[in-house]
């Protein structure tokens, strides 16, 4: 048997075609959207990912600001900064790139982009939100996940998932999205014992680890649902996720690639919550 592949650039193409009419609309409107992203450091892989962000902006018609700090900025400029940009009635999202150099409080930082402005769904309070399964800003890569599994028609009420991870920005928003979802869930991490009981009881397997083809073949239960969120860099410059996606594709119903599958999907759910608090704005406006 092999798997089904989920075309992450394929979903995330038809997606952002929506999201580009929705952000011309408003722009007719007199309210273009407007992303802020923040970079600190030069991290070569944030700088990608900051690149990958502004320039999906713009193919979508979304306005964005990029703001570039060296690496030992101090916190407090920063922090003034984002003040600036929660007052301004221009900017409708605020993305700081994690990780922050290590003279940051990552949480105070996130804690001072306005609520209403939070695209990235990292601040306490749509946490919070989220938690209660209120109307919030979702963070993007689960939030991108579920995309993924409506898409596909994956059922998910009832369902045994499994988080391979407990970040605050992937492993915890995903078990907390497919508990909303109806889905059975068990979260493992690091100190989880006999992970591979867990694995392979798993309906839908969600890797989210930081560790190159860490989940092979023989830890998918037949038939699965495995999505792989792992960006890696190789030595040798490719790119590749946290599960072996040769093994595991001969063992699992549908499966996401690395790369063109969840990453692409995380830039599509920022757009379209920029879009999301830009309509808002617009109505507060009367516009
Ligand atoms: N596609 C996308 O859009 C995105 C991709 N990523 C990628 O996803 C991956 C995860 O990111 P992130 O959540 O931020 O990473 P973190 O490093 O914050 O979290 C990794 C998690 O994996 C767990 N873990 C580590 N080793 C093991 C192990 N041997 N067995 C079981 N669990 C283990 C850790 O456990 P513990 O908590 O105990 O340490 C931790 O909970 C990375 O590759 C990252 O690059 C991230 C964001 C977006
Ligand atoms: N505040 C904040 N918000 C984030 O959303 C955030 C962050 N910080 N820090 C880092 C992680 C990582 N992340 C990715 C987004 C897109 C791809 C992506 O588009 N990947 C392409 C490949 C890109 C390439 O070729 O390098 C793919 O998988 O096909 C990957 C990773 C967002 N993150």
């Amino acid at each position: 048997m092999t798997a089904r592949i989920i075309d992450g650039n394929a979903l995330s193409a038809r997606v952002r075609g929506e999201i580009a009419e929705r952000a011309t609309a408003l722009t007719a409107r007199g309210v273009q959207p407007c992303l802020a992203v923040i970079l600190v450091g030069e991290n070569p892989a944030s700088a990608v990912y900051v690149r990958n962000k502004v320039s999906a902006c713009e193919k979508a018609g979304i306005r964005s600001l990029r703001l570039d700090y060296p690496a030992d900025v101090s916190p407090e400029v920063v922090m003034a900064r984002l003040a600036e940009l929660n007052a301004d009635p221009s900017v409708h999202g605020i993305l700081v790139q994690l990780p922050l150099p290590k003279q940051f409080d990552e949480a105070a930082v996130l804690e001072a982009i306005s609520v209403t402005k939070d695209v990235d769904g990292f601040h306490a309070e749509n946490v919070g939100r989220l938690s209660q399964n209120q109307e919030a800003f979702l963070p993007c890569t689960p939030h991108g996940v579920m995309k993924m599994f409506e898409a596909e028609g994956v059922d998910l009420a009832g369902v045994e998932a499994v988080v391979i991870g407990r970040s605050n920005i992937v492993g915890k928003p995903m078990a907390m999205l497919l508990t909303n979802a109806g889905a059975t869930v068990t979260v493992c991490h690091s100190k989880t014992r006999d992970l591979n009981f867990h694995t392979r009881r798993a309906d839908i397997l969600v890797a989210a680890i930081g560790k190159p083809r860490f989940v092979t073949g023989d830890m998918v239960k037949p038939g699965a649902t495995v999505i792989d969120v792992g960006i890696n860099r190789l030595p040798d410059g490719k790119l590749c996720g946290d599960v072996d996606f040769e093994s595991a594709k001969t063992v699992a119903g549908l499966i996401t690639p690395v790369p063109g599958g969840v990453g692409p999907m995380t830039i599509t759910m920022l757009l379209e919550n920029t879009v999301i608090s830009a309509d808002r704005a617009a109505r507060a406006a009367g516009k």
